[in-house]
């Protein structure tokens, strides 16, 4: 390796925080206009990807938490194997607390699970702080670092701007030297129903990647929410293998299999899109799909 490539950091962050404390906004405004969620996953992690902030020496790459966002999930007893995988693959935790409202018991709750995951470094983040005063600030600087051992205590604002330089530095502090994961053009800007189209194709795919490694097209016709209902979305999938054959295998046994490929992607998608997911999903053949260009291009797959 180069001394200039041992100088790179790369490496994975994720935020927690209450919900409302201001998470997604600081995501999206560290990584700038370019807001890309995307499901690339490199090697094994399995995360849904908000964003990568791209910097001369480093790659910081911030995935989602899902669960820690919610306090449903949260409080319930799905604090579970998902939530803490993602916190310890991470490099870097980014725990948010927003300096508006005093630190309370949600507060105490997360930062003694974030504790709890002893290998991962927790940077304390104050947010909002162009909603507060000097005072407040420094008084809830102080209550903050009376929470827990952090390794920093950073405040900073997403609207103003304000010290997210600051933030982007120490996280990348904390990640290990390496090569970026990301080649600079790889960090798309696909719609939502691309993504969520991945990720049920990626679940389709698993256990059966060998059997159907190309036969599998996923199409996501409608997203919608349901009507009376802000917290379900409705999302109306279309899956297509090529021959009765493949069919059979993805609906597996008594459709078992469709059954746990169903229930798997839409707890991706729930991850990916903040939100309950009611997800429609059916099977088709389209014969020979891989060789027709027009069932291509129909299928998303462009020349
Ligand atoms: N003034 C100000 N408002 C902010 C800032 N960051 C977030 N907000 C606002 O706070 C509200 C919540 O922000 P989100 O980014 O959605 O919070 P979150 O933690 O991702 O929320 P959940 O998805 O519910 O977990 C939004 O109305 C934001 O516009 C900030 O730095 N300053």
């Amino acid at each position: 390796m180069s001394g200039a490539e041992s100088d790179f950091r790369s490496g994975f962050a994720c935020f927690a925080g209450r919900p409302n404390v201001g998470k997604s906004t600081l995501m999206n405004a560290l990584v700038g206009t370019k807001v890309a969620i995307t499901s690339a996953k490199p090697q094994t992690t399995r995360r849904a990807i908000r964003g990568i902030v791209h910097r001369p020496a480093a790659q910081l790459v911030i995935v989602d938490t899902p669960g820690l966002h919610r306090p449903r999930t949260l409080l319930g007893e799905r604090l579970d194997s998902l939530v803490l995988s993602t916190l310890t693959e991470v490099d870097v935790i980014g725990f948010c607390i927003p300096a508006t409202d005093p630190v309370g018991k949600g507060d105490r709750f997360i930062a003694e699970k974030l504790a709890a995951v002893k290998k991962t470094p927790v940077v304390a983040v104050v947010t909002k702080c162009d909603l507060a005063s000097r005072e407040q600030i420094a008084k809830q600087l102080l209550a903050v670092s009376e929470l827990a051992d952090f390794a920093e205590i950073v405040p900073v604002s997403a609207v103003s701007g304000e010290q997210l330089d600051t933030v982007t530095d120490i996280l990348v502090g904390h990640l290990p030297e390496g090569p970026p994961l990301y080649a600079g053009g790889e960090l798309t800007d696909e719609p939502e129903q691309v993504l969520v189209a991945e990720l049920i194709r990626e679940a389709a795919l698993e256990g059966v990647r060998d059997e159907l490694p190309h036969s599998i097209a996923v199409v996501v016709e409608e997203m919608r929410p349901r009507e009376g209902r802000d917290d379900l979305l409705d999302v109306f999938a279309e899956m297509y293998v090529e021959r009765p054959s493949q069919k059979a295998i993805v609906i597996g046994h008594r459709g078992e299999r469709l059954k746990d490929v169903g229930t798997r992607a839409r707890k991706q998608i729930e991850a990916l899109l903040g939100t309950r997911v009611y997800l429609d999903l059916h099977i088709k053949i389209a014969k020979d799909w891989q060789r027709d260009p027009k069932q291509l291009r129909r299928l998303g797959f462009y020349d």
